[in-house]
């Protein structure tokens, strides 16, 4: 568990996976698994373009809260989709191999 004032995109998967088990009265996430894939893809563009957006402003903060709306957001569409968290980061760690493996190889270094 991280300290109170941070939380991991492990944490937030997970706590996104237990309100999909256990349907709490009144919370958005909730609301957003009720609404279905639809309402929660709409959601992922609206925070996409926030984000965008956000990115144009000088003010930091604002791209930091986007960019946690978006997180959130991805996270509830891959609860949604059955795609665990831990797959995404398996496909990461893949492709960190990959791109080790490219160093010394010029010609694919844009891969
Ligand atoms: N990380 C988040 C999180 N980030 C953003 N949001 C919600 O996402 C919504 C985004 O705001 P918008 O203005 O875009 O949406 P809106 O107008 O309220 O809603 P729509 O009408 O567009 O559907 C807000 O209601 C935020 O509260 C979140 N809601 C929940 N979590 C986490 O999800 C877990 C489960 O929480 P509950 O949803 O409270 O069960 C907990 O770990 C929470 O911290």
């Amino acid at each position: 568990m991280t300290k109170a004032t941070e939380q991991d995109l492990d944490e937030l998967y997970q706590a996104v996976l237990e309100r999909k088990a256990n349907p709490k009265k009144g919370s958005y996430t909730d609301y957003l698994f009720t609404k279905g894939l639809d309402k929660i893809l709409k959601k992922v563009g609206e925070e996409s373009t926030e984000v965008i957006v956000a990115s144009k402003n000088p003010e930091r903060s604002e791209l930091i809260y986007e960019t946690a709306d978006l997180l959130y957001h991805l996270m509830v569409l891959l609860a949604e989709q059955g795609v665990s968290y831990s797959e995404i980061k398996a496909e990461l760690a893949k492709r960190e191999g990959l791109l080790s493996k490219t160093k010394d190889r010029p010609e694919i270094k844009d891969l």
